[in-house]
């Protein structure tokens, strides 16, 4: 379920309003896969609703987004983007069991009434071998740990091929040991083909991640290479 062509995304004056709030304004940028962006800013600073909106789920986003050159339709969106919502927005009570949860990652492909293929059987194989869940696939979600949750999650986003990877604060929570896992598999699905773009909170640890930051305070403060990006005068008008 892999596509290794390259792919570029435009964001072009991106604006996202509730009601009387302006939640995200003026953000601009075109980024490739192969890369990883950190989306950086202080709390209600606008990065979920942003990554939201990347994901089609703010249906009253204003702005382009392009992929290749051509709107990102919602048919589109089902096959290329796959979006990891905060850990506080999943149920982790649900009875779903590791392989069950990567499975639901297919049917946007197989649809409502398609049936799994052997083909599918062996994206969800390589899916979980990817993101080193062997052994725990017929293990309930709630019962992981909190990085084997992330990687679960994750593995549901990769199995159908996404290109687009968003994942919101997929850190939090996670000792110093998952938290290099997690970071090394970030790459990795770079490596293979994907752009991956996420919310992050811990500064020192971007540069080790992610490539390019996205500054956000209500409007983009900054986008760039994160060297570029995470200078002192930046990082004090992000978050005084
Ligand atoms: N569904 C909604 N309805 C109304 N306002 C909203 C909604 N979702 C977000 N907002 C507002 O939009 C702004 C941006 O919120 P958002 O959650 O995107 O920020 P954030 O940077 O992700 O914050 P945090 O770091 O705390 O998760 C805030 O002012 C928030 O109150």
């Amino acid at each position: 379920m892999k596509s290794t062509a390259s792919g570029t995304l435009t964001v072009d004056d991106l604006h996202v309003h509730f009601k009387e709030i302006c939640a995200v304004r003026d953000v601009t940028f075109e980024i490739s896969t192969g890369e990883t962006v950190a989306i950086v800013g202080r709390n209600g600073a606008g990065k979920s609703t942003f990554l939201k909106s990347l994901a089609g789920l703010i249906p009253d986003a204003a702005g382009v987004v392009l992929w290749n050159g051509s709107p990102l339709t919602k048919l589109m969106r089902r096959k290329l983007v796959a979006y990891l919502p905060q850990r506080e927005e999943i149920d982790w009570s649900f009875p779903v069991t590791v392989r069950g949860l990567v499975d639901m990652g297919l049917y946007p492909l197989v649809g409502p009434w398609g049936r799994f293929t052997q083909a599918h059987r062996n994206a969800t194989e390589e899916a979980m071998a990817k993101m080193g869940l062997e052994g725990l696939e017929d293990r309930r979600i709630g019962e992981l740990s909190g990085g084997q949750q992330q990687r679960a999650f994750l593995a549901r986003a990769i199995v159908g091929g996404a290109r687009i990877v968003l994942l919101d604060e997929p850190f939090a929570g996670l000792d110093t040991k998952a938290c290099r896992r997690l970071s090394q598999l970030i790459r990795s699905l770079a490596e293979s083909g994907s752009l991956v773009l996420a919310s992050h909170h811990d500064l020192k640890s971007i540069p080790e991640t992610f490539q390019h930051t996205l500054l956000l305070r209500t409007r983009q403060l900054a986008f760039g290479s994160s060297e570029e990006v995470l200078t002192p005068e930046n990082i004090k008008t992000a978050f005084e």
